[in-house]
């Protein structure tokens, strides 16, 4: 048996009604005098740890017995106005060392309230050495939508036993999503409670970049309020989702910020659609190649990618590691809309067989030098595409089943609180992503392009363009 037990976190004390006290006479007035000076005892301590409370109440009380109603009256509209003024003249200060402070600290007070419940009934408190320790809640940090609470692990737990519960978490705390991530230290985990949803509202696409910036594209907004950027340099890109999920809109956000290197040069987006042109067929004139009915052609211009992206390999062999795209050698990007039509759908069994085989060249050559792939599919079974784990950035809109989450972004992620499967058919656009760096899915909007600017967009940036083999110019 060891000497000492050791193990972090709060103990629970045993309820003092367990506890039978030995039977003492003694005299009233020891008593009375006893539970006098235990009552002083513990009211200084309540005051002094509640000084943010008390401190003001005993100066308002001041202000009242010394200037009447009149004294708290006007500190009150002096705070007011200071306040006022101040959000108004610098809000971003006013934020971050007024409101901000202020709303974490209420905000703490209001979880340690139901702290207790909460990690017994999400199966967080441990039971150690006939005591319950529960983990400890440090800290609670206010944001704009997102509260972001500290909390000290007990010995033995790890951040995903709170991801795990993140749901539970959630419905306890009364908001709409919990995030669990590791802390900066191994002991501590940050629990992200989610309030409002800034990505409620659709999501405008952002001016066109006047240079693409390959490994950061503007294409939509995170949670978090921040704007969220692809990386496309030395990937490939597979956006998963069910039908009306909003895959057209991821297609077009990057496009769009590819659009001003459409323009110079620096960029050829080949455009395949196998849906007869329904989704691509707007924006044509953006595509330097562009198949829609014809699966022979879909079939060629893959090929043709294929051998372009051998080639730069064997060219490059030695000398770099990662192509830079110029004019004369620009940066490919194949668009392909519903990839399982050439995947699985097929019937021609012989056709089918040569654009898997080209499809698997170019996701495992292509992403080094400069020819990239953005597939958009349905289904994301290995049956329909064998080789989904080709593609390093997967991109999960809403599926239809809680299974297909871990398909698309990897081992662990809808426990992580990747909720593909509950994302709501009136948030098209919505998604989680893995960002580099985070182990924790992100939630994102693509944002929105309607007909008319995915048109005058083409009608802006669009070049030359071969059309099921056919050389055309000018706009859609
Ligand atoms: N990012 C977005 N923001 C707001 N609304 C969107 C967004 N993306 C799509 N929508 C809306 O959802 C509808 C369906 O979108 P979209 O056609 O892109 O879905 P999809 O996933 O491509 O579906 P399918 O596989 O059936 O083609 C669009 O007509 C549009 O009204």
């Amino acid at each position: 048996m060891p000497l000492v037990n050791v193990i972090r976190g709060d103990r629970i004390e045993g309820a003092p009604i367990n506890v039978r006290t030995p039977f003492v006479r003694i005299p009233m007035w020891l008593a009375l005098s006893w539970w006098t000076a235990k009552a002083l005892g513990r009211l200084v301590l309540v005051l002094v740890r509640f000084w943010y409370l008390t401190a003001p109440a005993v100066f308002f009380g001041w202000l009242y017995l010394r200037f009447g109603w009149l004294g708290p009256t006007a500190v009150v509209a002096a705070v007011v106005l200071v306040s006022t003024v101040w959000a108004f003249a610098h809000r971003a200060s006013w934020l971050r060392f007024g409101w901000w402070p202020v709303l974490s600290r209420y905000r703490r007070m209001v979880y340690r309230r139901n702290w207790h419940a909460a990690m017994v009934t999400a199966k967080l408190a441990v039971s150690f050495d006939s005591h319950t320790v529960l983990p400890v809640l440090r800290r609670v940090r206010c944001s704009a939508g997102v509260d972001v609470v500290t909390v000290r692990m007990v010995t033995g737990q790890i951040p995903d036993d709170f991801a795990k519960v993140a749901e539970r978490l959630a419905h306890t705390f009364g908001v709409r999503q919990v995030k669990a991530a590791p802390g900066s230290r191994p002991d501590v985990v940050l629990l992200h409670l989610f309030r409002g949803d800034p990505l409620a509202k659709l999501v405008r696409p952002v001016p066109v970049p006047a240079v693409p910036e390959f490994t950061a594209l503007p294409v939509g907004r995170q949670e978090d309020g921040d704007g969220y950027e692809l990386r496309l340099f030395g990937t490939q890109v597979l956006v998963v989702g069910a039908t009306g999920a909003g895959k057209g809109s991821v297609i077009w956000s990057v496009v769009r910020s590819l659009a001003n290197g459409v323009t110079s040069g620096l960029v050829q987006i080949w455009g395949l659609d196998p849906k007869g042109g329904m989704e691509l067929g707007m924006g044509a004139p953006m595509f330097s190649r562009f198949a829609c009915k014809d699966y022979a052609a879909m079939c060629e211009l893959i090929e043709e990618a294929a051998t372009e992206a051998k080639r730069r390999a064997a060219k490059l062999y030695g000398r770099t590691r990662q192509h830079t795209p110029t004019p004369d050698e620009p940066l490919i990007v194949l668009v392909i809309d519903e990839l399982a039509n050439l995947t699985a759908y097929l019937t021609d069994r012989q056709l089918k067989d040569r654009i898997k085989a080209a499809l698997s060249i170019l996701l495992s050559q292509g992403r080094a030098v400069g020819v990239h792939v953005l597939a958009a599919i349905q289904d994301p079974r290995k049956e329909v595409l064998p080789f989904r784990d080709l593609f390093p950035t997967r991109i999960g809109l809403r599926l239809a089943e809680a299974a297909q989450v871990d398909l698309v972004l990897g081992e662990g992620m809808r426990d992580r609180g990747a909720l593909c499967d509950r994302i709501p058919q009136s948030l098209p656009g919505v998604g989680f992503v893995v960002i580099d760096g985070d182990p924790t899915p992100m939630r994102v909007r693509f944002s929105y392009l309607t007909d008319d600017e995915i048109r005058d967009m083409a009608h802006t940036y669009g070049r030359l363009r071969v059309i099921d083999g056919e050389i055309l110019e000018g706009a859609a």
